[in-house]
């Protein structure tokens, strides 16, 4: 089973991810995870730590001379403004006198209505936020970026590409007829300023993103992710957590600030008749069973059904909001507004190469339950033999590309 786990608070010395159940021999060096990195820190409307901000990467297991040997990969990223925070956030106790009276020190005692302070002090029982925020802040995203790229490099070895990118900030949206993009479409999309995929929407974007600046607000929006090259069959309907649209959902509610998932079409399909809902089975003039539309993402039934996958995640605003909100002091009890601290004004473009590697991390996972070996080339055995004994389909089977027995076709499905 391939799983991974993530470490370390935004002011920490540093972040640290280790995914479990690679195959051997996968290609992966720091250049793979710095490069996924770099892209993270792209968008229009981040705060001031991106502009600084290294992410400097060490792979320290599981590796050796840019291939994966089998065992667990841990990735280190260093927080490039640990020697400010160094005394604020050591593991190890510190003199008091050494920290008292830096403003870095300061009990944060106005809880910010949206984030995780006062409720994360009432559960773990602090009596300021600091504690709180360090790790419910969404730093921690980059090492899920970073444990994505590693799980990337086995889905691209496969030819499976996975790419993200934003088709709403705040009430700006991309028009229901822009085409989707492909991972041919990576570079364009990294090189906008919000990842649109339409140009003139993404410069309505930026206006609303300068808008939502100049009014002291902030913003969210809805990203997409498009995954092509998938086979048949990842995931299940046999049991609710097989199925690949929830175990995908989980994984992108999963991210701080989503708060819904749509798979396909997702809450627009649940409008329409079901002679409009569904994408119809026919045959394409090779005699290959293909789907006329893809209203369902992909996704049937829990299981990938072959073609794009296409799953979205709808963004709140940053819950630090300049102009800020009302809340309570929890050291004087008076009414008073939120803390304000350095913040992003939008984060959309930044979340949605998130969502990218928890999607690839998640497909990684499905992957290696059906196709599992404990080398790349042992995986790509098995994944090739399985597309190899899929069934001939179709009205004029010997024009199919399938090598496998007609008769282990779904009884539906005989020509
Ligand atoms: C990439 C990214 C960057 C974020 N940047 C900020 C930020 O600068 N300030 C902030 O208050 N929240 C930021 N957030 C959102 C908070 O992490 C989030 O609102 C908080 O964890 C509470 O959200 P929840 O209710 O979903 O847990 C960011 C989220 C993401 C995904
Ligand atoms: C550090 C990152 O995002 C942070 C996410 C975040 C939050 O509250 O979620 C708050 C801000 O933290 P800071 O106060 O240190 O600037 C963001 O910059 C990052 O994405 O790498």
């Amino acid at each position: 089973m391939l799983r991974w786990l993530t470490s370390g608070e935004s002011h920490g010395k540093s972040l640290v991810g280790i995914i479990e159940g690679l195959p051997a021999g996968i290609d992966l060096n720091t250049t793979h995870v710095r490069r996924a990195l770099a892209r993270r820190r792209l968008g229009y409307g981040r705060g001031a730590r991106m502009k600084f901000e290294q992410d400097q990467v060490q792979l320290l297991g599981g590796v050796r001379h840019g291939l994966t040997m089998g065992g667990p990969v841990a990735i280190e990223i260093a927080n490039t403004e640990w020697p400010k925070w160094d005394k604020v956030m050591s593991a190890d106790p510190v003199d008091p006198e050494e920290i008292e009276g830096l403003a870095r020190n300061a009990p944060l005692t106005r809880p910010r209505p949206g984030h995780a302070d006062f409720t994360g002090m009432q559960k773990y029982g602090f009596t300021e936020a600091r504690p709180v925020l360090e790790r419910a802040s969404a730093r921690e995203t980059a090492t899920r970026v970073a444990l994505g790229a590693a799980a990337n490099q086995l889905l691209s070895a496969l030819g499976i590409t996975t790419v993200a990118h934003t088709v709403a900030i705040g009430t700006v949206s991309s028009p229901e007829s822009s085409p989707v993009p492909s991972a041919t479409d990576i570079e364009a999309l990294d090189a906008d300023p919000l990842r649109c995929f339409d140009a003139e929407t993404s410069q309505s974007m930026v206006a609303e993103v300068d808008a939502a600046h100049k009014a002291g607000e902030t913003l969210g929006g809805v990203v997409e992710v498009v995954v092509d090259g998938l086979p048949p069959g990842l995931g299940s309907y046999v049991h609710w957590d097989r199925r690949l649209d929830a175990r995908l959902a989980g994984a992108l509610m999963g991210i701080q600030a989503i708060k819904g998932v749509e798979v396909g079409d997702g809450f627009r399909t649940a409008a329409r008749r079901g002679s409009e809902a569904h994408d119809e089975i026919e045959l394409n003039a090779e005699g290959q069973v293909v789907r006329a539309t893809n209203r369902a993402g992909g996704i049937e039934s829990g299981m990938s059904i072959g073609g794009t996958l296409r799953v979205r995640a709808g963004m709140k605003p940053i819950a630090t909001v300049p102009k800020a909100l009302r809340t309570v002091d929890v050291a004087s009890g008076e009414t008073t507004t939120a803390h304000h601290q350095r913040s992003d004004v939008c984060a959309v473009p930044a979340a949605g190469v998130v969502a990218e590697a928890m999607v690839q991390l998640v497909l990684a996972q499905a992957v290696l339950e059906k196709f599992g070996g404990d080398s790349l080339a042992e995986v790509s055995r098995n994944l090739r033999s399985y597309l190899e004994s899929l069934p001939d389909i179709g009205a004029n089977p010997e024009a199919s590309g399938h090598q496998g027995d007609p008769m282990q076709a779904p009884a539906a499905m005989q020509p």
